[in-house]
């Protein structure tokens, strides 16, 4: 069974009194163990997903979908509170900036203490549970490779570089055991080893604890060393769906190879100093949203056809919505 399944789920929001799709028939499925990368450029919709999945959207927003369900439960039609619940009991969210999700008037330690409220702490004598929370709490601080435990525990949010913060804050969605992690562009603005460090910590924490991740981020390097699933994102659209290897050896959707091309590291055959291809254009703002493909005006291979949103098309576990995807003319 999937952790996570989300089908055809659109998202209208009021952008100056006009009510406009900022996600589009998102499908998003999230199976146990996998870590599944998010990908698309700036404001293509990634960080209202997040939203979505945790339920931390304005009431405001008009939200439609087939399916929305979590290990099965329909979360669509569930109380607000019953939704906090589960969520809170199975996901935490590592955001890209971790001083904006912590409380600045209180330590650390207090704050992680306040998540250690597993069945580990419940088994033991209230006059031991401070005791047995420190312990907790710098287990895991070691578990994340933060080695001057007593430092961190004692200091304020703003007290922490960076680093150590984003290194903090996996030790905090971990307090909790989730069965996935959301980690919206972790390594965001990192030197190249701190940048090394979260990444192989969180493939461990996948091999290790089998938890599930949903990794979004613009970074297809560190996408391409730990994920196994890719989700590729266009202006609130799904346009390609797959295993990672897959869709890298052969992408069907012009804008998912596109993204692969403007990265160096994924161009072995680029001889040196030779310019990276790229779109034309930039992505268009949610006043201006193209109809049907929205990549159409884009599109080296846009046709009079792609002013029709292109189905969802399979072929084994890999989808895209292409009318003329990549590798097609072969066929023909
Ligand atoms: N509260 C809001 N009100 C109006 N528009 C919003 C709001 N939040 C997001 N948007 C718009 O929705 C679109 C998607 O935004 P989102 O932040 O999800 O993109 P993103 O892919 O996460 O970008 P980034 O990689 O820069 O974080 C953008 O056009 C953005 O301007």
């Amino acid at each position: 069974m999937s952790l996570l399944d989300i089908k055809n789920f659109t998202l209208e929001i009021d952008v100056s009194g006009e009510w406009v799709k900022a996600l589009d028939k998102i499908n998003l499925v999230i199976n146990e163990g996998q870590i599944h990368a998010l990908v698309g450029e700036s404001g293509s919709g990634k960080s209202l997903i997040v939203r979505a999945i945790v339920g931390a959207l304005p009431k405001r927003w008009k939200v439609t979908a087939d399916r929305m369900t979590w290990r099965g439960q329909d979360l669509l039609s569930m109380t607000v509170k019953a939704r906090r619940n589960l969520i809170r009991q199975d996901i935490s969210v590592i955001f890209q900036n971790p001083i904006d999700s912590l409380d600045p008037l209180l330590p650390l330690g207090a704050q992680l203490h306040e998540l250690l409220i597993n069945k580990k702490i419940k088994q033991v004598w209230f006059w031991n549970k401070n005791k047995q929370k420190r312990k907790l709490a710098i287990e895991l601080l070691h578990k994340v490779g933060i080695k001057n435990h007593k430092l961190c525990l004692a200091s304020y949010p703003h007290q922490i570089s960076t680093d150590v913060l984003q290194k903090f804050m996996i030790a905090m969605a971990l307090a909790s055991e989730p069965r996935l992690i959301i980690a919206d562009d972790p390594t965001k603005g990192m030197e190249v080893n701190s940048k090394t460090q979260i990444l192989k910590l969180l493939s461990r924490v996948n091999q290790v604890r089998k938890t599930s991740i949903l990794f979004v981020s613009h970074d297809l390097l560190a996408i391409s060393s730990i994920a196994h699933y890719m989700t590729v994102l266009y202006c609130g659209q799904t346009v390609e769906t797959g295993e990672l290897k897959k869709l890298r050896k052969r992408a069907f959707h012009p804008y998912t190879q596109a993204l692969l091309d403007s990265a160096p590291s994924f161009r072995k055959d680029l001889p040196p100093k030779s310019k990276l291809t790229s779109l034309a254009r930039t992505i268009p703002t949610l006043h201006h949203l193209p109809i049907g493909c929205r990549l159409g005006p884009r599109c080296p291979r846009a046709r009079k056809d792609c002013v029709i949103t292109p189905a969802v098309r399979r072929v084994h576990t890999h989808h895209y919505s292409c009318h003329f995807p990549l590798h097609w003319e072969a066929k023909q």
